[in-house]
């Protein structure tokens, strides 16, 4: 259903600023109010700033729409203040409630918000006045179609035979690893979606079409034997479909009223309707695949189709824009981006994460802190790719320690916002425009670009274009250097939770005090998440790890089925302590030249239950036969030590040269340093982690060794 809503006025406002507020108060000790309204807490509008005014007058009259008259809406009333703004309290009523009044005037009583509570005392009424009721009919029948009870029971049938369907791959998608969190993923929302309809009891036209094409879609997957999903070929399809699902079931709780979009005005319910046409082509197209038996095309070129032909967009000036951003700084990308998990390891987290991420909430940054060697990084990389797939990857940006990247906290910036551009046409214009309107705006300090470049043409763009989620993922905050750090942390706490909500944020860092500090004071913005390596789950993900590992050797070396015993796989599960870095160094130990003969050596030594790493590099390193002889080791220590403490990364060529040894040592010397350095012929070599560092672990090894060329 569709309203129209005035904000009129406020009256009668007490106002007893501290001292310390008026600080904040300019010159004046009267208030600069607006009102924020929110409908079932999204934020959907604000009003403007009257100043210096306790009884400010704002006329400010919209349209709305909700799904159901039980809604809630909030009314925040604010301060417009120096720092940040202060909500001085809040009054709510139900839709109904305000409708009930027939056009009357209501008075709500501001409540003391609870912020200021104790500090600053406000009472006041705000005018409240029902405007004329737009009959739905007037909005709903010329651009989504009449609502009717046919339609909902149409609805609730279709959604309830695809969720029929989808329930048994969720249970089967254990062994699909590859399908595993889409289907997870898509089987939550569509339940929410469902609910939401059900009690709701209403839904138009639209909704109801796109339902329908998915409970068609769904059916002809299930006649194809979709739910066993036993060949590659049928997983891919399913991966698509449950990818789809995930896309339909945003969409329509979009439309509902409880997703991203926030309030749908007329222009927005159009292109809505046009992007249920063509949510309904990509079922289409993916029933005939399934009934021709045609082999899936990549999903990502399908949803991308979509995007292009949703957003209505010619890009014909594609290139002055690609112009207006070449000013934009960026960031050099620091060597080899991280791996992506094992499939079946991190299942509840990642769809935990997906859902998060698919859910507008009061915050729109997740932070996923553990320590060394825990997993953030692979992590991050999983999410980032599961959502490149369903171009909604805004910017995957990772830090390493020792490496330049991330020096200069305004490229930083920029290359956020650069990925922005990316996501949607009409983003990328409205940046665009403020860069060739200001060209010295890139000049401008860190928050005023923010505000100006990020800020503003995302707040005014049509939330029709904001079908969110948009996710950016920043990996290894702490890795970035010092004073960046610093100043990207501050922007990320004080600023992001300003966007749009369709715009979300996954932090990956080690709990390092500075950015925990930052972080922790800001909880109501900022959800914090600690991979936990004590917990069952995590001691699971290790264990599949490990064996997943030593299949591998297993078939490299011929091995029995039965190699290495159970016992030995719990030994090194218990070693490993909860550390992915421990296991994945000890495996690419064991995967040497005779493994059986490695492993027994690993496991000879004593390791504490807590992941043990600088024990297991030792090993690592002396488990090369020719340490015994003194011309290597002393090479291949200069050689290690050249490696770490290389600014950039150098080739076997490089230090070769460097060291003035014969052509060809360093790659010798290298060939065994496997488990501990990434390295190929005439490549950069790198350590394998940050955690095999000079100061952590490799400078024990050479004063076991008394060995100071390096
Ligand atoms: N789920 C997983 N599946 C397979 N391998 C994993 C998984 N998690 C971590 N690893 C492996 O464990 C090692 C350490 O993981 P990662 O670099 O992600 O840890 P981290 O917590 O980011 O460490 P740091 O804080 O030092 O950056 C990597 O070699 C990675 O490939």
């Amino acid at each position: 259903m569709s309203y129209s809503l005035l904000i009129q006025s406020a009256e009668e406002i007490v106002w007893k600023p501290l001292r310390r507020d008026l600080r904040k108060l300019k010159a004046s000790s009267k208030p600069d109010l607006y009102v924020k309204i929110y409908q079932n807490k999204h934020e959907i509008a604000a009003t403007d700033i009257k100043p210096e005014d306790f009884s400010p007058i704002w006329n400010f009259n919209f349209h709305l729409s909700a799904a159901s008259t039980s809604h809630t809406l909030t009314f925040r009333l604010y301060h417009d203040a120096l720092g940040p703004d202060e909500e001085l309290g809040r009054a709510e009523a139900s839709i109904a409630m305000l409708l009930d009044k027939c056009e009357a005037v209501t008075k709500l009583d501001i409540k003391h918000g609870t912020r200021i509570c104790g500090r600053l005392l406000g009472a006041a009424d705000v005018l409240l006045e029902r405007s004329k009721l737009t009959k739905p009919e007037s909005i709903v029948s010329g651009v989504m179609g009449a609502i009717d009870t046919a339609d909902f029971t149409k609805c609730a049938d279709a959604l309830e035979g695809v969720l029929s369907i989808l329930e048994p791959i969720v249970k089967v998608g254990d062994e699909l690893t590859k399908i595993h969190p889409y289907a997870n993923a898509a089987w939550k929302i569509l339940t929410s979606v469902y609910n939401l309809v059900k009690s709701e009891q209403e839904v138009d036209e639209n909704i109801s079409k796109l339902a329908t094409a998915m409970a068609e879609l769904y059916s002809s997957a299930k006649d194809a034997g979709i739910v066993e999903a036993k060949t590659a070929s049928l997983q891919d399809t399913l991966r698509a479909i449950t990818m789809l699902t995930l896309e339909c079931g945003n969409f329509i709780r979009n439309y509902q009223g409880h997703g991203f979009w926030g309030r749908l005005n007329e222009t927005a319910l159009k292109g809505a309707g046009q992007q249920v046409d063509d949510l309904i082509a990509q079922l289409h197209d993916l029933r005939s695949t399934l009934t021709s038996n045609l082999a899936v095309q990549s999903l990502s070129i399908l949803i991308q189709s979509l995007r292009i032909s949703t957003e209505m967009q010619k890009d014909i000036q594609g290139l002055v824009y690609s112009e207006h951003l070449s000013t934009l700084r960026r960031i050099t990308s620091p060597g080899q981006p991280p791996n992506k998990c094992l499939p079946g390891t991190r299942g509840h987290l990642i769809t935990w994460i997906i859902e998060w991420l698919f859910t507008p909430s009061e915050t729109n940054i997740l932070w996923l802190s553990g320590v060394a060697g825990s997993g953030k990084s692979t992590l991050a990389m999983s999410i980032s790719e599961l959502f490149r797939a369903q171009q909604r990857l805004g910017r995957l940006i990772y830090f390493r320690r020792n490496l330049p990247t991330g020096n200069d906290s305004i490229a930083v910036l920029h290359e956020i916002i650069y990925g922005i551009t990316g996501v949607n046409a009409e983003i990328r214009r409205s940046i665009c425009a403020k860069l060739a309107g200001d060209p010295n705006i890139t000049n401008s300090p860190l928050e005023t670009q923010f505000e100006e470049l990020l800020l503003a043409p995302l707040a005014s763009a049509n939330p029709q274009f904001l079908c969110g989620p948009y996710v950016i993922v920043i990996d290894a905050l702490d890795e970035c250097p010092d004073e960046t750090r610093t100043s990207i942390t501050n922007l990320i706490a004080n600023y992001f939770h300003k966007l749009p909500s369709a715009f979300r944020f996954l932090i990956t860092s080690r709990p390092d005090p500075g950015i925990a500090q930052v972080f922790r004071n800001r909880t109501h913005l900022i959800l914090e998440h600690l991979l936990d390596i004590k917990s069952k789950e995590t001691e699971m993900d290790i264990h599949l790890y490990i064996c997943s590992r030593l299949e591998e050797v297993r078939t490299r070396y011929q091995l029995s089925n039965d190699w290495p015993p159970p016992s030995v796989i719990v030994q090194l599960v218990e070693c490993a302590g909860g550390l992915f870095i421990w296991a994945a160094t000890a495996l690419n130990l064991v995967s040497g030249f005779d493994p059986q003969k490695r492993l027994e050596n690993l496991l000879e030594h004593p390791f504490s239950s807590s992941g043990d790493l600088d024990k297991l590099y030792t090993i690592a390193l002396q488990t090369n036969p020719d340490w015994e002889d003194e011309t290597f080791s002393q090479n291949a220590t200069q050689v290690l030590g050249a490696i770490i403490l290389a600014k950039d990364a150098i080739t076997d060529d490089m230090i070769d040269k460097l060291f003035s040894l014969n052509t060809g040592f360093s790659a010798r010397i290298l060939q065994y340093l496997g488990s501990v350095v990434q390295w190929s012929k005439g490549q950069p070599a790198r350590p394998l982690h940050a955690t095999f560092s000079y100061e952590y672990t490799f400078s024990t090894w050479v004063s076991q060794h008394s060995l100071q060329g390096a």
